[in-house]
């Protein structure tokens, strides 16, 4: 496949004056916003679809992105998220029967500034020593100063909150209704593969407003609760913080991914903070500690629970370990049918390792209106 690029200079400064010069790809223009690196080698759609992304620069690791196209499908919500693009070679070129047209066609569709051409594995070891920090793309200008002046007027992702800025406006339902399984999603971000996976197993779902009431809720009836993904930090979440307290006290099935582990934590009086620079890719290591095992897991988050307080917490087990930098992954409640872990066990493209935690979810579930005589 021949490489082809756009000829237009373009620019990228990061917030500690890193300059790096490469070609535009996608929209002409300029952005700015957190920059992160993801080390996945595949997937690039799924990536900049799925929600968590709002509002950050994204460098992908793998040097050829864009050379299998783009298609329908092959998403995580309905637009592109990611704030920009930086790669090695992004490819205009792609070879995929199933694909409907390019990334770089997609990216304009969706107004992504990106810039290409740049030196990525320098760039990703830079920001894996000087951590997480803002950055603007452009390919307008590059006039360092006018570029300064924006970068100053762009937000700090730790404190941020961003998850109802994504969340859906109106209530939608998907699955059998007359499942008996009935699950509330409160919606912060939802990757679609999560809700795909709970359907697959016979759920009834209806995806909630990031700012529902538990008693809007609760007119559903569900059996069980759940808690999805998101961008943003969650501390500043006092919104969702309080109801998910309040979900707790129903005693019924909870099961939160990422921003939702994030946010059970909190609701369990253990803090979050911002990580160096994250974890996003598809091969982390993540032991399960109850069943002794190791699975390969997707990854996006650059925020993270407190181990030492999880540590101290009296009412929490530590269900997974991260075997990279042994940074906390999955608790459960001891005396609550409410877990939740940091990683993505939905994976799109994979790896699907992890799926078993919507099993026990279901599961879960299935016990609790037994219990209550319900037949399942
Ligand atoms: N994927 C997610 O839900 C990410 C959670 C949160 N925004 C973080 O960066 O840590």
């Amino acid at each position: 496949m021949s490489h082809t690029t756009s000829h237009i200079p373009a620019v990228l400064l990061l917030e500690d004056g890193t300059v790096h010069y490469g070609q535009a790809f996608g929209k002409r223009g300029t952005t700015s916003g957190e920059i992160c690196f993801n080390t996945g080698m595949t997937g690039y759609q799924e990536v900049f679809t799925d929600p968590s992304y709002f509002g950050q620069v994204l460098i992908m690791n793998s040097v050829h992105i864009g050379n299998y196209g783009v298609k329908e499908s092959d998403v995580e919500s309905e637009s592109v998220k990611i704030r920009g693009l930086i790669g090695r070679n992004l490819e205009e070129q792609f070879s995929r029967m199933q694909a409907k047209g390019s990334l770089d066609e997609y990216l304009k569709a969706n107004n992504i500034v990106c810039i290409e051409g740049v030196d990525t594995r320098s760039l990703v070891a830079h920001v894996r020593v000087k951590g997480a920090m803002n950055c603007v793309i452009s390919s307008e200008t590059t006039d360092l100063e006018e570029l300064k002046a924006i970068l100053k007027k762009t937000p700090n992702m730790d404190g941020l909150e961003l998850a109802s800025v994504v969340s859906t406006e109106k209530a939608y339902e998907l699955g059998d209704p007359t499942s008996p399984v009935r699950v509330a999603v409160l919606d912060f971000g939802v990757k679609k593969h999560i809700l795909q996976c709970m359907v697959d197993r016979g759920a009834f779902v209806k995806v909630f407003p990031a700012k529902t009431p538990l008693s809007v809720l609760k007119e559903f009836r569900p059996s069980g609760y759940f808690l999805s993904n998101g961008p943003g930090d969650p501390a500043p979440m006092d919104y969702a913080i309080p109801v998910v307290k309040e979900i707790l006290r129903e005693k019924k099935p909870l099961f939160g991914i990422c921003l939702g582990h994030q946010l059970l934590a909190l609701a369990n009086g253990i803090p979050t903070f911002k990580m160096h620079h994250g974890h996003r890719g598809l091969n982390h290591p993540v032991k399960n500690l109850v069943s002794g095992r190791c699975e390969i897991t997707t990854q996006n988050h650059g925020f993270g629970v407190d181990p030492e307080a999880v540590r101290k917490a009296t009412n929490i087990e530590i269900t997974h370990v991260n075997l990279n930098d042994e940074s906390i992954e999955g608790i459960r409640l001891k005396d609550r049918p409410a877990f939740s872990v940091q990683y993505h066990p939905e994976a799109t493209p994979g790896p699907h390792d992890s799926r078993y935690l919507f099993d026990e979810f279901i599961h879960l579930i299935k016990k609790s209106l037994v219990a209550e005589k319900i037949p399942v």
